[in-house]
């Protein structure tokens, strides 16, 4: 049940409208079932007769074909893709130059197809519509990507999504990053979002305005960071008071290359 909730809420479907003004512009489609099945792996095969269950890759319908020409020529020539809640990322070995861009819906269907993330979505996620939501293709630096943790609709932690990188800069422009965060979630996100507890993906890059890249759910499965569930979960059951000043975690300096649990934790102030 609350995995239905989940679905829905943090379907970009969902929280696109509200917060189109703050990210990057995004042409949704709607996956209609016989597209859908164009994204898939595998035909399915059990009870299925159909004739066109032979294992051939099925051809994307025209109609669908003129609609994605459309996002494309909206969008610019190349896009960024995804499902209702993640991106093909896994897929990024099949692409030329190692990255997630598509010019083409032979781009898109390749990412979809061999992506375990997007075919596992696919198949197991049932009762809400699946859509494609291509994205106006962005470059964005790894340290301009942050991972906010909001429990009770407070921010409480931000990380850095290039998590055990060191950036020397973080060090000195911490305050900064906080304040810019902790304004930017107040005035545009606070309040706004159905839900009380979730992340929420920001990235800073000025001198544009810090833009939203994506919701998530907060629970023992997100991945965090630099924080722990062990930290955070806990956080979940206990009031506190609304104007906590959020923690920003990051490596503070270069450990090298090998990384050690102990290492890091050394680097971790308390949330
Ligand atoms: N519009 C875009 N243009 C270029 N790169 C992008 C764009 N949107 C996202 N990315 C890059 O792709 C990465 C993954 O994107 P995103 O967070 O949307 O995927 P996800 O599957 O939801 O990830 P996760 O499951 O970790 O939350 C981002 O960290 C960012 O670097």
């Amino acid at each position: 049940m609350r995995e239905i909730q989940d679905h829905k809420d943090f379907s970009i479907c969902s929280w696109y409208g509200p917060f189109e003004h703050i990210t990057p512009k995004t042409v949704i489609l709607e996956l209609s079932e016989a597209v859908l099945k164009c994204f898939l792996f595998e035909e399915p095969s059990e009870d299925d007769s159909s004739e066109d269950s032979d294992g051939e890759e099925t051809p994307l319908p025209g109609e669908f074909k003129e609609k994605l020409k459309n996002a494309f020529n909206t969008l610019g020539k190349t896009v960024f893709v995804k499902n209702n809640w993640h991106a093909p990322i896994d897929a990024k070995m099949f692409s030329t130059g190692n990255t997630l861009k598509a010019e083409s819906a032979d781009d898109i269907k390749l990412f979809f197809t061999t992506s375990t993330v997007i075919q596992k979505d696919l198949f197991n996620i049932k009762g809400i519509p699946f859509c494609l939501a291509l994205r106006k293709w962005i470059s964005i630096h790894p340290a301009a990507e942050f991972r906010c943790i909001v429990v009770n609709d407070t921010l409480r932690g931000i990380t850095s999504r290039d998590w055990p990188t060191f950036y020397a800069h973080f060090k000195e422009e911490g305050s900064e990053i906080v304040e810019n965060i902790s304004d930017f979630f107040l005035e545009n996100i606070k309040a706004k979002f159905p839900r009380k507890n979730y992340v929420v993906d920001i990235v800073l890059s000025y001198p544009d305005k810090p833009f939203i890249l994506d919701f998530g759910p907060l629970n023992s499965r997100t991945n965090l960071y630099a924080f722990s569930w062990k930290e955070i979960g806990p956080l979940l059951n206990k009031d506190f008071q609304d104007e906590i000043a959020p923690v920003f975690r990051y490596l503070e300096c270069d450990i090298g290359i090998m990384i050690r649990e102990d290492a890091l934790k050394k680097f971790r102030p308390k949330v």
